[in-house]
């Protein structure tokens, strides 16, 4: 079912259009749940959410360049540090949201994309979904195809349930499938310490999980975000928000990975204000109140050898946008 309707989509192919930039670069943010509440699956599979995105600074970048016109008009990829774990091919959801609007526009134009990755393959920061927006917003400035934001976003929610929100960014609250993002208004910057897994989880195992784990059926869903959680954020009180992190998630998580939870209790034995599974993880996110705390809990983390890296970023940042 296409979620876009006031796309144009005749038959007619787009011109490339003459003069314009030979090359656009974009860059998008991964993300942390800083609240994820999942309900029983519907017919279609998928879960009902209702989260609070943050936009991490873990940015990735996508340059679409123009293709020579005597060259083959195809969509192609290039990592600039080659990952097996990421596909170069028609799956990467950054062709893929290239093929998408162009079908969506009636653009013939081919682009190579560039991707330089930040974001760590799946560990639940939603780093392909931030190529994907990326891409987006990459392709539809240098094919000029002048979508508006809610038109990408509709683009975006073809692509992935969490693809919308790496084109505001900054913190939003997600319902439907985490699709249908409206932005938080929140103050200050949180500090976070991200602990890596060498193995990634997948997504659709981990909704399995905890379908399992829910044996007749989880809680009935959070319609709305903690209200204690939403004045924290408006206050820029990370300590007050400490408490109300929460992800239905984690238990399965756990469950697939149970060394995560050691990795957690480190985190907070070390000082964290709070530790979770980001998302349907296995990267477990630390908040920590300032730079000295963060680099506690880090010496702590790398010592316990139960993840293999350890990084320090701030939030939230901006979404998707055209740089350079
Ligand atoms: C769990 C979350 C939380 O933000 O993020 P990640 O931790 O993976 O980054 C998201 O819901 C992931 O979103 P995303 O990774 O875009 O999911 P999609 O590609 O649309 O779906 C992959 C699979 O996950 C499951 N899925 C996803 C979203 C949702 N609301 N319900 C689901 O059951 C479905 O099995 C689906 O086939
Ligand atoms: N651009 C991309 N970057 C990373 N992974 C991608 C990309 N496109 C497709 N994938 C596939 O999607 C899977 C999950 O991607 P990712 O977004 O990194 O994790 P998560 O869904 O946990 O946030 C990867 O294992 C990979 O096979």
């Amino acid at each position: 079912m296409s979620h876009l309707r006031s796309v144009p989509c005749g038959p007619e192919p787009v011109p490339p259009r003459s003069g314009s930039a030979a090359s656009v670069r974009v860059e998008a943010p991964g993300k942390v749940n800083l609240f994820l509440s999942v309900g029983a699956p519907g017919p279609d599979g998928y879960h009902p959410l209702t989260t609070v995105f943050q936009a991490v600074r873990l940015i990735e970048t996508v340059t679409a360049r123009r293709q020579p016109s005597q060259s083959r008009q195809d969509i192609t990829l290039t990592l600039e540090e080659p990952d097996d774990a990421v596909p170069t091919d028609e799956t990467n959801l950054a062709v893929r949201a290239a093929r998408l609007l162009a079908q969506a526009t009636g653009v013939s134009e081919g682009v190579d994309l560039l991707l330089r990755k930040r974001v760590p393959v799946a560990g639940g920061m939603a780093g392909g979904s931030a190529d994907a927006a990326a891409a987006l917003v990459a392709c539809n400035t240098l094919w000029g195809t002048g979508l508006g934001p809610g038109e990408l976003a509709a683009l975006a929610a073809q692509l992935g349930a969490d693809v919308p929100f790496p084109l505001i960014g900054s913190t939003a609250v997600g319902h439907g499938r985490g699709d249908l993002v409206t932005p938080l208004m929140t103050r200050g910057s949180y500090q976070w310490v991200i602990a890596l897994q060498e193995r990634g989880l997948s997504t659709p195992e981990v909704f399995r999980r905890f379908d399992e784990l829910s044996g007749q059926g989880p809680a009935p869903i959070a319609q709305e975000v903690p209200e204690a959680m939403t004045a924290a954020l408006r206050a820029g009180d990370p300590r007050a928000l400490a408490p109300h992190l929460h992800n239905d998630l984690q238990a399965a998580a756990l469950d697939l990975r149970p060394e995560l939870a050691e990795v957690i209790a480190l985190a907070e034995q070390a000082g964290a204000l709070r530790a979770i599974v980001s998302g349907s993880g296995p990267t477990v996110v630390a908040l920590v109140e300032d730079a000295a705390g963060a680099q506690r809990v880090r010496r702590a983390l790398e010592a316990g050898g139960l993840c293999s890296r350890t990084l320090r970023v701030d939030a939230p940042v901006a979404g998707a946008r055209v740089v350079g």
